[in-house]
């Protein structure tokens, strides 16, 4: 245990956290249910608490011991037992006593003490580089077949082309291959939809279903190849000769085979899946390929599929030589280099960009090439505010749940993402805010609420999950209004989520290029957007790191999003009693913020299997903290990471003892998570494991060794 974790609030006669737990459930549900025996409970409590300064290797004694010291936070939970001074006089303020005195005192650790210091962020004078979405052009200006025009028109009620659009589609038609960057949700599906659309209606011998692939679309996930294969369609619509087909895996191979048989002449894959069939799948041919399509191509790369794409690529030379190909981005980076040397044939580089492009080189100003597109940073959306808020490891899953209680419950109109760094991250996030922030009763009586948190609707999505699963709650978050989806990466990429107001990252991205992508599922196709990053005091450069790209965020202080709670009297302090909270006062907002510490320790602690549980998320949040590329380990290290901290923003009121052996963890001391002589073993190994994270996002879904979360109706155990 850690020294500063020393304020130990020890209580005799305490229900056990699971029997509180339950109750506080009936609480939301029957109100009335158990009151007595909770009042008498609470009467029964006699609290006792430990010296800030225990000794840090000292254990917690659940027995009753002297008050030594109080600081103000004890005051907290232990004061404020007021009830009894002024007792409630009306129904409500009685019940809501009831709810105050039942809170459970088990043990809460300093949450607003020996923090780190929050440095100051200083931005410079950062200019973003700035593209403009629209043209005054419409699509009647091209050369295209009437009935494409008025489906886009009609169907796809568009008026005017983007200006992606106007400068690739143009490219396209004339049989160019292309290497396109443009920023976020401006339209690059379309830009390259309509002239291969157009292209294959107008083939001199009219396409046949069972002639197979005219055009290979490959994507690096399944969600993004189910939305591409929805836009195809659409363009398809005048056109029924032409079939469209998607592989994406988490499909049975065999009906995918079936369907391959049937034919499919615009073939929409993940790579994974495509190079599966190529290798055992016979009906599968090439031979009458014109078009390869790769979108956001550069992750493509980054997901290690370069070999999944050699594969292809050979699959595809091997039967067909001529084609056009196309590579499109938001980010386009060196990888993007290299996979254009080998699959496209002089291509024009389109990059749309205005005039805060600074070009201070020569070489910068020859945008011909896409090494140079990287250098003067992405493009951002115009109407996308970015922020960023400094938060202390102990507090950090506080400030989130005040910020989705914030946004999502006081305000209106708030869909949400957030962005976690590991599948077990988003699994343990999603309970824990479930279970804690509604209660725990979601999905089985949602009338059952309080009406405002009826606001709040947690979804989740990664790559561990069943495919099943995945495109049900991706097709459930495409159309709502509202909502908080928690995922990994998988979602960073090309997805079109409408109405999505703000974007947060709890864990940092590994690079700017994923810091772009995933601001970019809000602020699409010129509408306004937020984006919140969170990080920890040690992580602050990162700012800076983000402006030596052109990424410019404002701050927001952590007070301000804590406040948030003031809203919310479930998680009022005890001695503040039946007093009515107002304004913000700062001690009142930390109360809260520890009230609600609290009930997320009460939860983690609810049973060895949920303690299991949390570790099991701290461990995986340390194992992909050790993935930042070498360019961002001097701000994310291991080394730098507090763990008895880090342990208290997953719930766990100490650092754990007993990380697996390759965590190789010191509790209660910053993490010696590096080997002290790394030898080239180990080094095999944590690229090993690297790639396994990153499969497990990513996979085809034919990998049969990647664990699968099962559906499990009404949210069952934790970590199953
Ligand atoms: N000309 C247009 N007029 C109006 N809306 C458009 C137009 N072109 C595309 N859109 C819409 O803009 C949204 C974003 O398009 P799309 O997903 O193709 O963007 P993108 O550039 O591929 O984004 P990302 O880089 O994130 O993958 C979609 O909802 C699409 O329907």
């Amino acid at each position: 245990m850690e020294a500063d974790e020393g304020l130990i609030l020890n209580v005799s006669s305490l229900p056990s956290p699971e029997s509180h737990h339950s109750a506080e459930h009936k609480r939301f549900r029957k109100p009335s249910l158990g009151k007595d025996k909770w009042q008498s409970k609470a009467l029964k409590r006699k609290l006792q608490w430990a010296d800030e300064g225990t000794p840090s290797k000292q254990k917690p004694k659940l027995s009753v011991s002297p008050i030594k010291k109080c600081t103000k936070e004890a005051d907290i939970c232990v004061k404020g037992n007021l009830s009894s001074k002024s007792p409630p006089k009306k129904h409500s303020t009685d019940r809501q006593n009831e709810s105050l005195r039942s809170r459970p005192f088990i043990k809460t650790s300093c949450l607003f003490k020996n923090n780190p210091k929050i440095p100051e962020i200083h931005r410079g004078g950062v200019k973003q580089v700035q593209e403009k979405v629209f043209t005054s052009d419409s699509f009647s200006q091209l050369d295209l077949h009437p009935h494409l025009i008025s489906t886009i028109t009609t169907v796809l009620k568009m008026a005017s082309m983007t200006s992606v659009q106007k400068q690739t589609i143009p490219v396209l038609l004339k049989g160019k291959d292309a290497l396109v960057r443009s920023q976020t949700g401006s339209g690059k599906t379309l830009a390259y939809g309509i002239p291969l659309v157009q292209s294959l209606q107008g083939m001199k011998s009219k396409i046949q279903r069972s002639d197979g692939p005219y055009a290979l679309i490959l994507v690096p996930t399944r969600e993004l190849a189910l939305q591409s294969f929805d836009t195809v369609q659409k363009l398809l619509k005048p056109f029924t000769w032409i079939v469209p087909g998607v592989l994406m895996g988490g499909e049975k191979r065999k009906s995918e085979k079936a369907r391959l048989r049937k034919g499919i002449n615009i073939l929409i894959s993940t790579p994974g899946r495509l190079v599966d069939h190529i290798k055992s799948t016979k009906c599968i041919h090439f031979s009458r390929i014109q078009w390869l399509i790769m979108d956001e191509a550069d992750r493509i790369l980054d997901l290690g599929f370069e070999k999944d794409v050699t594969v292809i690529l050979n699959a595809l030379n091997a039967e067909s030589e001529r084609r056009q190909n196309v590579l499109l981005s938001a980010t386009l980076t060196e990888g993007v280099t290299r996979l254009a040397d080998i699959s496209l044939h002089d291509p024009v580089s389109i990059a749309i960009v205005e005039e805060t492009w600074d070009r201070t080189t020569p070489e910068q100003e020859a945008i011909g090439s896409p090494a140079h597109m990287e250098e003067g940073g992405f493009a951002i959306p115009e109407k996308l505010k970015q922020h960023v808020v400094v938060v202390p490891s102990k507090l950090r899953l506080v400030t989130l749940a005040a910020f989705i209680l914030g946004k999502c419950k006081f305000e209106k109109h708030h869909k949400m993402i957030v962005f976690f760094s590991s599948c077990e991250q988003v699994e343990f996030h999603y309970k824990l805010l479930l279970k804690v922030l509604l209660g725990g009763q979601e999905a089985e009586e949602p009338e059952c609420l309080p009406l405002s948190s009826s606001h709040l609707k947690f979804l989740r999505l990664h790559g561990n999950m069943e495919q099943e699963e995945r495109t049900a709650v991706f097709q459930e978050f495409l159309p709502s209004k509202t909502g908080i989806l928690l995922c990994t990466d998988v979602a960073a990429r090309g997805l079109d989520l409408p109405q999505v107001t703000w974007i947060v990252q709890y864990n940092a991205p590994a690079s700017p290029a994923e810091y772009i992508h995933r601001i970019g599922r809000t602020a699409r196709i010129g509408c306004h957007g937020n984006s919140l990053l969170i990080l920890t005091p040690s992580e602050a450069e990162y700012v800076n790191s983000l402006a030596s790209h052109k990424i410019n965020v404002s701050e927001m202080k952590m007070e301000d999003i804590l406040s948030s709670l003031m809203k919310d009297d479930r998680f009022k302090g005890r001695r503040w009693g039946t007093k009515k909270s107002r304004g913000t006062n700062p001690q009142e907002v930390r109360e809260r913020a520890t009230v609600l510490q609290t009930e997320f320790e009460n939860y983690v602690h609810s049973g060895e299997g949920t303690v299991q549980w949390a570790k099991k998320a701290l461990q995986s949040f340390l194992r992909s903290y050790t993935t930042y590329p070498k360019t961002l380990k001097h701000i994310f290290h291991i080394k730098s990471l507090h763990l008895g901290h880090v342990a208290k923003s997953f719930g766990l009121r100490d650092a754990p003892q007993n990380l697996s052996a390759s965590m190789a963890a010191s509790p209660g001391k910053k993490t010696k998570l590096q080997p002290k002589r790394p030898d080239l073993r180990r080094k095999t190994q944590g690229k090993r494991r690297l790639a396994e994270i990153l499969r497990s996002e990513y996979s085809s879904g034919m990998d049969s060794g990647v664990s699968k979360v099962k559906r499990r109706k009404g949210h069952g155990k934790p970590g199953n």
